[in-house]
């Protein structure tokens, strides 16, 4: 393969090298939240600003932990987890915004994802779309746990991912809106509890490459609140979420130091 890095024994696109980053990755969208996430750590580093790649590096509990964005979308995120696991990491946790959909999900609650529903590209170029996008069972419990730990009101289930953002909240004005809004209609009858963009691709690539994956949500708001005419206001702070990634991580921390973990 060829190695597109103008340095050596860098990863192209994180601009990463092998020890740079922990085993343990948390993974936000947005490179503007890593810092946010980076101060729960301890000694946190800058590694890398690299495209919509920005990697921190410190301590949690004494052990490596990463974060790293993702930018928008499944393309990039399979990149990122891609050269993450080149670069040594094999546990991840996605922290994200997302929109409601059931209308018991409200704005500010957490969405913690026990599947994703593949409405995008990038997993049908890793897997045939009768495979599932499962997150990994042991990441899901430790971010159920945390929440619980936290006090945090959160939801388990399915989320859903698309690659159009406006394809989710102007469905109507889209040449193929019929069927983005008839699919809608049915994930919601389906109990969905939010939609977001990049965990779908996330577990699918997590599963090919054998590492493990899980994902937790802040919900912004929730549009079919909005169309039963219930309260809907928008929330945009995430520090809770990422309280939840963290002390995820930490349990997990835990379990591996106490020599649990399931075998791949
Ligand atoms: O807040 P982040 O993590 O970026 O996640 C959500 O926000 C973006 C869309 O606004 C998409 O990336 C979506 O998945
Ligand atoms: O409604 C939303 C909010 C965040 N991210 C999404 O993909 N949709």
């Amino acid at each position: 393969m060829i190695n597109y890095s103008e340095k050596e024994g860098k990863q192209y696109h994180l601009q990463i090298g092998s020890g740079d980053v922990g085993k343990y990755v948390i993974m936000p969208g947005d490179p503007k939240r890593c810092e946010k996430i980076a101060k729960y750590l301890d000694n946190p580093v800058l590694i890398a600003d690299s495209r919509e790649y920005v990697t921190y590096t410190g301590l949690l509990d004494g052990v490596k932990v990463s974060v790293t964005s993702t930018g928008i979308g499944g393309p990039s995120a399979a990149i990122a987890m891609e050269e993450l696991v080149m670069s040594g990491a094999d546990t991840f946790i996605r922290i994200g915004t997302s929109g409601g959909m059931d209308v018991n999900v409200k704005s500010g609650d957490l969405v913690i994802a026990n599947g994703a529903i593949r409405m995008e590209g990038t997993s049908k170029e890793y897997a045939p779309i009768e495979y599932p996008a499962v997150p990994d069972f042991d990441v899901t419990n430790a971010l159920v746990k945390a929440a619980k730990k936290l006090e945090k009101p959160y939801h388990v289930g399915v989320v859903q991912c698309k690659d159009s953002f406006y394809g989710q909240h102007s469905p109507e004005t889209k040449p193929v809106g019929y069927e983005l809004m008839s699919k809608w209609d049915a994930w919601v009858k389906l109990g969905c509890k939010a939609s977001e963009m990049e965990s779908a691709a996330l577990f699918i690539v997590a599963s090919y490459l054998k590492v493990r994956a899980g994902s937790v949500f802040l919900v912004l708001a929730n549009q079919e609140r909005a169309k039963a005419g219930l309260d809907n206001p928008v929330v945009h702070d995430t520090d809770a979420a990422i309280r939840v990634a963290v002390e995820a991580v930490r349990e997990l921390i835990n379990e591996e130091r106490g020599g649990i973990r399931c075998c791949r």
